[in-house]
């Protein structure tokens, strides 16, 4: 893909999704799928990715805020990715895999908290008014489920902590988008076993190579 003057090579994936429907899971599995094939990969985070980016998820995590304060930090530590991690790996022609980019935005502080989507447009065409993802991998999953998977495993964050209408609401977001970019947002059901979403993973990762 073409991202303005700098030409880069590597590919860039995002994973996305509600907080329990598999997006760490699955990353440890591309990483090792494209490791198999020669790819070097570099697989990363949002909010966080950079020592400054995990101070700011510390606060954005753990911190009540205004909403637009929450959404300027998200672009914030997303600009110092990009600057420090994503754009030096993809010119070096590595592979990177971020769980979670700007779509997060849009699903949690738009489709979530009923922040202005016009207003989250123009932080993203500022911050990266020329990149986006080769392929987002969504990982969708009924709220019940997501629920399930996280009380069994882990202490809740603020997001985590929130009530069943606000995921609703950031998974119709996320489908909303997925439907709106077909060829870069892939919907993979998420309720189906592990080894399952595995191989159609293999599938979509194979037309990218
Ligand atoms: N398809 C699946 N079937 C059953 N359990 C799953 C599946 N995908 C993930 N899990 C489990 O659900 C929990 C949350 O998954 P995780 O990958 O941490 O989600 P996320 O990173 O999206 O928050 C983990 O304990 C994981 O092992
Ligand atoms: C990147 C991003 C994340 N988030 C939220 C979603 C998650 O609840 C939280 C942290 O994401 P995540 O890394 O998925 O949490 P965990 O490590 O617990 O799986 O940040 C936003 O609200 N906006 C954003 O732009």
């Amino acid at each position: 893909m073409k991202r303005g003057a700098t030409q880069l090579t590597g590919k860039f994936i995002t994973f996305e999704g509600i907080d329990g429907a598999g997006k760490s899971t699955h990353i440890g599995f591309v990483r090792d799928w494209l490791a198999g094939r020669g790819k070097r990969v570099v697989a990363t985070r949002e909010p966080g990715g950079t020592a400054l980016g995990e101070k700011l998820r510390a606060l954005l995590l753990h911190e009540t805020m205004h909403l637009e304060t929450e959404a300027l930090l998200m672009f914030a530590s997303r600009r110092e990715h990009l600057a420090q991690v994503i754009e030096p790996a993809l010119a070096r022609g590595d592979w990177v895999l971020s769980d979670r980019f700007t779509d997060a935005s849009f699903a949690y502080q738009s489709g979530g908290r009923g922040l202005d989507r016009a207003k989250l447009e123009a932080l993203e065409a500022w911050v990266h008014p020329r990149l986006q993802p080769d392929l987002t991998l969504l990982f969708d999953v009924p709220l019940a489920v997501a629920r399930e998977r996280l009380d069994a495993t882990r202490s809740l964050d603020k997001f985590e902590r929130e009530e069943a209408d606000f995921f609703e609401k950031c998974r119709n977001e996320y489908l909303r988008r997925a439907a709106q970019d077909p060829g870069r947002i892939v919907v993979v059901d998420s309720t189906r076993s592990i080894p399952a979403i595995q191989e159609q993973l293999g599938h979509v990762l194979e037309k990218l190579l």
